[in-house]
């Protein structure tokens, strides 16, 4: 644990008091390995790498590509599309893309069903995916919020999002998910018990292979909403708040529980989201569990540092690699990001 256990500090004794760098002044002088940017290099505690970046992306019936107004440079896909760009993220060295779907407005009821239809645009997608590029690894949500006529995570009984009943069709969502060759489920939806119902599924059907990467620590965040554009879910959710199932942003305590259970029922790796607004959670998730930890920078976050640099107040890469390298540091091990791509063209070019 980080944290020191006792109410008070302990005063240093003196002997560690001598080596105290603000005493040592100018015998230490914290500036003299920056001088320089070998060294700068030589001494930097984090690095970002192609291997840390996880690409979502959007797919959607039509044959056409979208360009996505509030997220500038995402675009909905086409199946054929999407091959081809998973292609070129692939040959960056990219290891994993997150499929989302923008799902036609006439699948979506109050059930959603279409989530469990096989042949929905993700599997097709999935299978697409896995055929072409069969070197890139695939993450698929496990949530009913693209497939819902109401834009909820899950089945409304009586007017609140159900927990139970709704793990029966994350469990079937899931499955049918990995049948098309998904190789990690993220169970997004933020139902109580959804990791062990969905882990326990996939070894009575024989998939002991597929990871589960948990939104563990999901918040009832306001930095989404470019995100539902994406996927066309804003105008089901309308005014209605998420706040029943997702977490109140004034909790962190809270958030280590989420992360504990769904280890306990058997997530591989954990993720925060959002990103940015909400590294101490990483790093506390980090250093208390020890396990794969990643932070989701959402579409809020990818539209806000686009937007202050289209209007000249930001140094577009420069905001986005440093974005990036905070996730590292506050210690994740990888970061979804909808600025996957052009990162890794940035290290690529070696800069
Ligand atoms: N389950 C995936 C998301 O909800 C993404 C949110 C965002 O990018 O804003
Ligand atoms: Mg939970």
């Amino acid at each position: 644990m980080s944290e020191n256990p006792l109410p008070f500090r302990r005063p240093a004794p003196e002997a560690e008091r001598a080596d105290l760098p603000l005493s040592a002044y100018p015998r230490v002088r914290l500036r003299r390995p920056r001088a320089s940017d070998w060294s700068r290099r030589l001494v930097a505690e984090n690095v970002l790498t192609v291997d840390d970046l996880i690409w979502p992306v959007f797919v959607h019936e039509g044959d056409d590509v979208i360009d996505v107004p509030s997220m500038p440079g995402v675009r909905r896909h086409s199946v054929d599309s999407l091959v081809d760009a998973v292609g070129e993220a692939g040959e960056l060295g990219v290891p994993l893309i997150a499929i989302f779907p923008a799902v036609d407005a006439e699948r979506k009821n109050d059930e959603g069903t279409e989530a469990t239809n096989p042949d929905n645009v993700v599997c097709r997608a999935v299978r697409a995916v896995k055929q072409h590029v069969p070197d890139v690894g695939v993450l698929c949500d496990a949530a009913l919020d693209p497939f819902t006529s109401h834009g909820h995570d899950g089945l409304i009984r009586d007017g609140y999002v159900q927990n139970d009943i709704t793990l029966e069709v994350l469990i079937r969502q899931a499955l049918i998910q990995v049948e098309a060759g998904c190789d990690i489920i993220a169970p997004s939806d933020m139902m109580d018990g959804r990791v062990g119902a969905i882990r326990e599924a996939l070894e009575a059907h024989g998939h002991h292979n597929v990871q589960i990467m948990s939104y563990a620590a999901k918040y009832a965040s306001a930095f989404y909403g470019p995100f539902r554009d994406a996927i066309g879910s804003k105008a089901n959710l309308g005014k209605a708040t998420k706040a029943t199932y997702q977490m109140n942003p004034a909790n962190g305590d809270e958030a280590m529980r989420e992360v504990a259970m769904d280890i306990a029922e058997g997530a591989d790796m954990v993720m925060v989201k959002p990103g940015m607004p909400y590294l101490d959670l990483c790093r506390r998730v980090k250093d208390a569990f020890h396990l794969p930890t990643f932070a989701y920078q959402v579409s809020g976050e990818y539209a806000m540092l686009n937007a202050a640099a289209d209007n000249g107040w930001l140094d577009r890469e420069k905001v986005m690699m440093e974005s990036l390298l905070s996730f590292k540091r506050a210690g994740c091990d990888g970061v979804l990001t909808y600025f996957a791509v052009e990162a890794a063209k940035r290290i690529r070019a070696g800069d």
